[in-house]
């Protein structure tokens, strides 16, 4: 059954450290269930009159004796189930992590942050209860249930009277089988409705500053209650069901304790067992009440944690859409072309078509420029050049090879791509831009920074290059950001370098700048700029022009400003734009 594989694989690993654990829960309580019989033959001496004081301190040695050993074993086996109960955690979020990180950004698109998350906390979380407490409870519980009938029996205490006594909690395993699943079932939806609060959650934060510039927060924090109002109400119709569970399980251990008071009385008094038997019989009902009572726990405890080791399965189960074949091939990008020949594409059988049949050839070493309306598909062919989604097979070529046949690790390695919105994280200047070879020469990082006009901004901070972004640190402005990230782009040096409107959100100034540079670092070596503005594409060796998926338009600048089209029109706009600026500045 598939909701076992990470529990096998688990149990594969540790199979051992359970083993010496149950090793010492058997001792620990094959000690435990001497201390009713000591009391019992306790009792019985000194109902008879025999006791003498020497016996006395025997029996209460004997009684530490008993109960220093049961602490120890009882501890030890503890000890090592809540180790492996850690160690579960530890590998399975590795694992976790791992196929995260192989997942492809179609499964990124589907799957928000906080759903992800929540597979890391609770569900994590929830299957470790059951395996290391829950184990834990469960084996002492049949132990000491075990080896406290044998020690009944050993003592001489009617069978009969045991099996009256013990009989309610035979009823245990038949309300499991009964309200065990409906248990699974809200639980799942319970974890479920976690998951979406903690996405919200996390939409909610991130866009707490949009929130608070259009004050409605009111909105927000409302659209956030139903969320939360909705796992109070998952939470409370499970409550019910465990909290029934939970109270009726003592509840039989209450009335096995009654029914050895009454009846084991009645024999007493009777005289068909003597006064030690019936103390013994009663500690010994009374022994089992509260791990019959863990039991119950652990039951629901497991049945709420099948529901998240279905949740971790189905999730290791989903495969990346983007694979590689077996003999995946690493080419030299520095003197290979790119081609894309009647390439088409959808995201989804459902959705329209974002790019229609584009031919292009990209020389080694050339520069190309994109330029279009927004949504035209700029960013989405750079996509599928990247193979972050995959293209239809025979579409693009680097050289002769179909980069559906490239290993990916030699495609990324060669291929610098500077998205617009570049995150940073939150660590230093410098390790942000050497972020794809960390122990880089500084005089790299250094040299990158000056590239992308970022560098004299940089040493104007007080730690420089080793100022931390993010959370805790400095946070940068648009411009800056996308700097940095042009920078960590820029350091790699990479072969093919992807631009994708990487300088929108700078000045026409520094973007001047930027773009000479840019111009100079990368002579010879294959780039692709998508850009809104003209200034930053027209120096391309071969512009194209996307609208709604299509090529409409292709050249060079100055062919392109020959004819009539929205390249000539954008010019002629952001011509009249900037002479306006330059008006209004001398002014
Ligand atoms: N992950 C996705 N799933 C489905 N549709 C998508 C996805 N990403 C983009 N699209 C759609 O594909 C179309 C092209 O988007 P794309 O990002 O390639 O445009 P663009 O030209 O780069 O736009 P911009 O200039 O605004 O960055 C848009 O209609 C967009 O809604």
């Amino acid at each position: 059954m598939k909701s076992q594989r990470i529990l096998a694989d688990f149990f594969r690993k540790t199979w051992y450290i359970y083993l010496f654990s149950l090793i010492f829960h058997l001792i620990s309580n094959l000690i435990h269930v001497y201390f009713p019989k000591l009391l019992g033959q306790f009792t019985d001496k000194l109902q008879l009159g025999e006791l003498t004081r020497g016996m006395i301190v025997d029996y209460s040695l004997l009684l530490l004796l008993v109960g220093i050993g049961h602490v120890l074993f009882h501890g030890t086996a503890l000890y090592l189930v809540m180790y492996v109960g850690r160690k579960f955690e530890y590998l399975v979020r590795g694992r976790l992590f791992r196929h995260f990180t192989q997942m492809s950004e179609r499964f990124y698109s589907k799957n928000g942050v906080g759903k992800l998350l929540s597979y890391f906390m609770n569900d994590v979380t929830a299957v470790r209860e059951s395996i290391s407490m829950g184990f834990n409870s469960t084996a002492n519980a049949i132990m000491l249930l075990v080896a406290a009938v044998t020690m009944m029996i050993v003592s001489g205490i009617p069978y009969y009277l045991i099996a009256v006594s013990v009989f309610p909690l035979l009823l245990i395993p038949l309300i499991v089988v009964y309200l065990g699943p409906i248990i699974r079932k809200r639980s799942l939806e319970v974890q479920e409705a976690l998951g979406r609060m903690t996405e919200t959650a996390e939409e909610q934060f991130g866009g707490i500053r949009v929130t608070k510039k259009f004050a409605v927060e009111d909105i927000m924090e409302r659209r956030f209650g139903k969320t939360v109002e909705r796992i109070r109400q998952n939470q409370l119709r499970l409550v019910r069901v465990s909290s029934f569970f939970q109270a009726l399980i003592p509840f039989l251990g209450t009335i096995a304790l009654i029914t050895a008071l009454a009846f084991g009385g009645y024999l007493t008094v009777t005289k068909h067992i003597t006064l030690g038997n019936f103390v013994a019989l009663t500690l010994y009902v009374r022994m089992l009440m509260n791990p019959l009572q863990q039991i119950g726990n652990v039951i629901n405890t497991i049945q709420r944690s099948r529901a998240s080791l279905e949740r971790l399965n189905e999730l290791l189960s989903q495969q990346s859409d983007i694979v590689e074949p077996e003999n995946a091939k690493s080419i030299d990008l520095s003197a290979a072309g790119i081609r894309v020949e009647n390439l088409s594409f959808a995201y989804g059988a459902s959705s329209h078509q974002v790019l229609k049949n584009i031919n292009l050839h990209i020389r080694p070493g050339k520069t190309l420029g994109i330029i279009g309306r927004t949504g035209s598909g700029k960013t989405t062919l750079m996509k599928l050049l990247l193979r972050t989604y995959d293209p239809p097979t025979g579409t693009i070529w680097y050289g002769n090879t179909d980069v559906r046949e490239m290993s990916l690790e030699s495609l990324r390695s060669q291929v610098a791509y500077v998205p617009q919105d570049g995150f940073l994280f939150s660590t230093t200047i410098r390790e942000n831009i050497a972020f794809y070879q960390r122990d880089t020469e500084f005089e790299n990082v250094e040299s990158a920074a000056r590239q992308a006009q970022i560098y004299n901004h940089i040493v104007d901070l007080p730690d420089r290059f080793e100022t931390r972004l993010g959370e805790r640190g400095l946070t940068l402005s648009g411009g800056q950001r996308q700097r940095t990230s042009l920078a960590r782009g820029l350091i790699k040096n990479a072969p093919v370098m992807i631009l994708d409107d990487s300088v929108s959100a700078v000045d026409a100034v520094t973007e001047k700048d930027i773009i000479d540079s840019i111009q100079k670092e990368r002579r010879g070596k294959t780039t692709i700029i998508i850009a809104h503005r003209i200034s930053a594409i027209k120096h391309a060796d071969e512009i194209i022009v996307l609208d709604e998926g299509v090529i409409v338009q292709r050249g060079t600048h100055s062919e392109l400003l020959q004819e009539q089209g929205f390249y000539a029109e954008l010019h002629a706009i952001q011509e009249e734009g900037s002479q306006h600026a330059t008006a209004t500045s001398h002014s």
